[in-house]
C-alpha cells in the first residue's frame, strides 16, 4: 500500500500524517487535497472510537477504497476527562484553538501543577469496504501549563507539557512531537497490525 486516504479536513493532522508516513515512503491524501468538496461529516459518536469509525467509513463508502480516520483530543483529569471528544469545538462550533485553550485555562484556574495531569488521545480507524473496521488508540501523557507557549503544532499544543519535557508540545520541533505523540503511537499500532494483515493491493 503506497497511498492512504485520510478522512480529515484538519491541516495540523494532515501535516503530521504526511511527515510520519512520508518517512516510510507512503503518500497521504486528505480531504483537503481533493478537488471535489466533501460535505462536513457529523461527529455524532460519544467516543473517539465511534467518531474515528464514522469518518473513515463515510469516506470509504463514498470512494469504495480503504480509508483511515483520526478522532483525537485532550483529556484533562481535573475536568473529568473534558474536553475529550469535544476538543475541536470546546469553545463553540467555529473551532478556534485560541478560544479552546482560554476556556481550558480558565476552567483550571486555581488547580495546582500536580493536579493538572492530562493526556492526548488519538484513535485511528481503518475502514475497508466490506470488512470490519479496525481501531487503534494512541496516548501521550502530560500536564496542562498556566499559559500558552510556543507556535509549532496545533490545537492545545501550546498548553501541553508532555511527561519528561519542560517545553510545551508547541515548542518541540515537528520531528520530536512526531516521535512521542499520541498520533505516532496510534500510527505505529496500525502499521504493526497492517504488517500482520496486509491489505490486498
Ligand atoms: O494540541 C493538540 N495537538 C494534537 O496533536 C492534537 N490532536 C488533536 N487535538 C485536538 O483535538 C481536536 C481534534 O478533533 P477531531 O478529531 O474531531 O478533528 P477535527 O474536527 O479538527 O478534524 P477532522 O479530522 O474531524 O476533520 C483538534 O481540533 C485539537 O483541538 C490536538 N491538539
Ligand atoms: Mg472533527
Amino acid at each position: 500500500m503506497k497511498k492512504i486516504i485520510l478522512a480529515t479536513k484538519n491541516n495540523g493532522k494532515a501535516k503530521e500524517f504526511k511527515e510520519i508516513f512520508g518517512s516510510i515512503g507512503i503518500e497521504i491524501v486528505t480531504l483537503l487535497d481533493l478537488e471535489e468538496d466533501i460535505p462536513e461529516i457529523e461527529e455524532t459518536g460519544e467516543t473517539f472510537e465511534e467518531n474515528a469509525a464514522i469518518k473513515a467509513e463515510t469516506i470509504a463508502d463514498r470512494f469504495q477504497m480503504p480509508v483511515m480516520g483520526d478522532d483525537s483530543g485532550l483529556e484533562i483529569d481535573a475536568l473529568d476527562g473534558k474536553p475529550g471528544v469535544y476538543s475541536a469545538r470546546y469553545a463553540g462550533l467555529e473551532k478556534s484553538d485560541q478560544k479552546n485553550m482560554e476556556k481550558v485555562l480558565s476552567e483550571l484556574d486555581g488547580v495546582e501543577q500536580d493536579e493538572r495531569t492530562a493526556r492526548f488521545v488519538c484513535v485511528l480507524a481503518l475502514a475497508v469496504p466490506g470488512k470490519e473496521t479496525v481501531l487503534k488508540r494512541g496516548r501521550c501523557e502530560g500536564r496542562i501549563g498556566f499559559e500558552p507557549i510556543g507556535d509549532k503544532g496545533f490545537g492545545y499544543d501550546p498548553i501541553f507539557y508532555p511527561d519528561g519535557y519542560d517545553q510545551t508540545m508547541a515548542q518541540l520541533e515537528p520531528e520530536e512531537k512526531n516521535r512521542i505523540s499520541h498520533r505516532r503511537d496510534a500510527i505505529n499500532q496500525m502499521m504493526d497490525w497492517l504488517k500482520e494483515n496486509p491489505l490486498a493491493e
